[in-house]
């Protein structure tokens, strides 16, 4: 009698822990649901359909298979002499719903692989009521990676507010979402420059003022800003930012030249000390430091610096020479600044090899167009490849839906991507450059610093180089 008690007491107490479990599983939902933005609640019930409709659902879609033969446990449960029925398998599927959709991963089953999920995602968006849904190989191998969006991330504006804390990896650049909704990165790390095209208006400012606000609250990242639109900064877009930045420059060629010279001499003192001062031949192998910090070097409306003056009259003759020493410095910074530590970014109107010149942009391993107006301005921008990728082209870009929507080649793939960057306010903008504007140091000055602590002698000869740069 007694055991019996204990054993209800122990089912008793199951009953309850499994009630409890349950409660905190519904409360924990409940706070996810109610703390979610409008577009997540309609995705996590879009989610909840999913997940309920999906047995019967998969088989209609030809997501199933029949297995014939018999577990051992059904052989066992069949005794009587009865032909076990065969069992119908379908996909395990997890749904995770965001902003966008759902994200779903599956595991695969005899000839239900990546093409069977991939023929079937039409159906599949029909079902969930999805606007697209594309099907990638999963995470690990058996598994494949179900993307479905609700609305089109292409065309639904976002906003970034910057969070005004140091990035956790340096030069990571988070460009924005793709068109399944899914965050796109690109890693700057030893890349020398990034050309960026696009008509007026289309968001290049947005673009630039993101990296520069994700980017100014660590010490060990300097800006200097080349805007040739404005003679002023206070007149232009980087009014606010220019608090953030150890120099910046208007549309006189002469100062621009004045001023880019002086960023070779730096680039020039750098590779000439790395070694002896830092240790390696390659800033990336200890990454940016406050002491030796990343150089960004933006050159906005850069045609502006690189135009081709034509005409025989000194003053035209004057200026064509600057324009090409122009083009001359920069690419040198371009070539030559990788492993010291600079990283140039061009923006321009039109890409094409009269605004920014060809030589500087074909070592520019990151290439982004927002709209185009032509194809040649398009083939410009991200090179030759575009045309094979009509529907990936900038020229389709020019619908003001598309404001803020940019186009960049996919790394080490075929094709391209369509990004949607957010658009970032200018009070935000203002908001971190003046928080952070007490990070500025003058890269020169933080050299020389550095050189006299180590007490390197740049005038003796560089002794054997250490085992890294070897
Ligand atoms: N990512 C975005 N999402 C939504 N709207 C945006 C975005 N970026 C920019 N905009 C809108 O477009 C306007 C122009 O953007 P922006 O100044 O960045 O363009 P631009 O390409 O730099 O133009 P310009 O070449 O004349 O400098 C902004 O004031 C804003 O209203």
């Amino acid at each position: 009698m007694n055991e019996l008690n204990e054993a209800f007491g122990w089912l008793r107490a199951a009953v309850w822990l499994g009630l409890g479990l349950l409660t905190l599983w519904a409360v924990v939902w409940v706070i996810r649901y109610l703390r979610a933005s409008p577009m997540e609640r309609i995705s996590i019930r879009q989610a909840i359909r999913i997940r309920w409709g999906w047995k019967r659902l998969a088989r209609m879609c030809g997501l199933s298979v029949t297995d014939k033969m018999p577990t051992a446990l059904a052989s066992l449960a069949t005794s009587d002499g009865k032909e076990p029925k065969p069992r119908v398998l379908v996909p395990a599927l997890k749904v995770t719903p965001d902003a966008f959709g759902v994200m779903a991963g599956a595991t695969c089953l005899p000839k239900v692989g990546l093409v069977e999920f991939q023929k079937a995602a039409p159906y599949l968006a029909d079902a969930w009521r999805m606007a697209r849904v594309s099907v990638l190989p999963g995470e690990k191998p058996g598994q494949v990676t179900l993307r479905g969006v609700r609305v089109d991330p292409l065309i639904t504006p976002t906003v970034h507010v910057p969070n005004g804390r140091p990035p956790e990896e340096y030069a990571v650049w988070e460009l924005g979402v793709d068109e399944f909704g899914l965050p796109v990165v690109v890693p700057l790390k030893e890349v020398p420059g990034v050309a960026m095209g696009g008509l007026p208006g289309f968001g290049k400012t947005s673009c630039v003022n993101r990296l520069v606000c994700d980017w100014a609250p660590s010490p060990a990242i300097q800006f200097v800003f080349f805007d040739g639109k404005v003679s002023h900064a206070y007149e232009g877009d980087y009014a606010d930012l220019v608090q953030r930045a150890f120099e910046f420059c208007g549309d006189d060629l002469e100062e621009a030249n004045r001023k880019l010279k002086e960023l070779v001499q730096l680039r020039r003192a750098r590779s000439a000390s790395i070694r002896r001062v830092l240790g390696v031949k390659n800033m990336w192998h200890v990454g940016p430091s406050e002491d030796w910090p990343l150089i960004v070097v933006v050159i906005d409306e850069a045609h502006t610096y690189f135009r081709d003056y034509k005409g025989s009259d000194t003053a035209t003759k004057k200026l064509a020479a600057l324009a090409a020493e122009n083009a001359r410095l920069v690419e040198d910074l371009v070539k030559k600044g990788r492993s010291v530590g600079f990283l140039t970014l061009l923006t321009t109107q039109k890409t094409t090899g009269d605004a920014i010149p060809t030589f500087i942009r074909d070592v520019c391993p990151v290439g982004l167009s927002f709209a185009q107006k032509t194809a040649d301005a398009a083939v410009a921008a991200l090179g030759d490849d575009i045309r094979e990728w009509p529907d990936a082209s900038p020229v389709t870009l020019q619908d003001p839906a598309y404001v803020g929507v940019a186009v960049m080649s996919q790394h080490g793939r075929p094709g391209f991507i369509r990004i949607r960057t957010p658009y970032v306010a200018d009070r935000d903008a203002a908001r971190v450059a003046e928080q952070t504007t007490h990070l500025v140091r003058h890269p020169s000055k933080l050299l020389e610093d550095l050189i006299h602590r180590t007490g390197v002698d740049l005038n003796k000869e560089d002794p054997e180089p250490p085992a890294e740069a070897a």
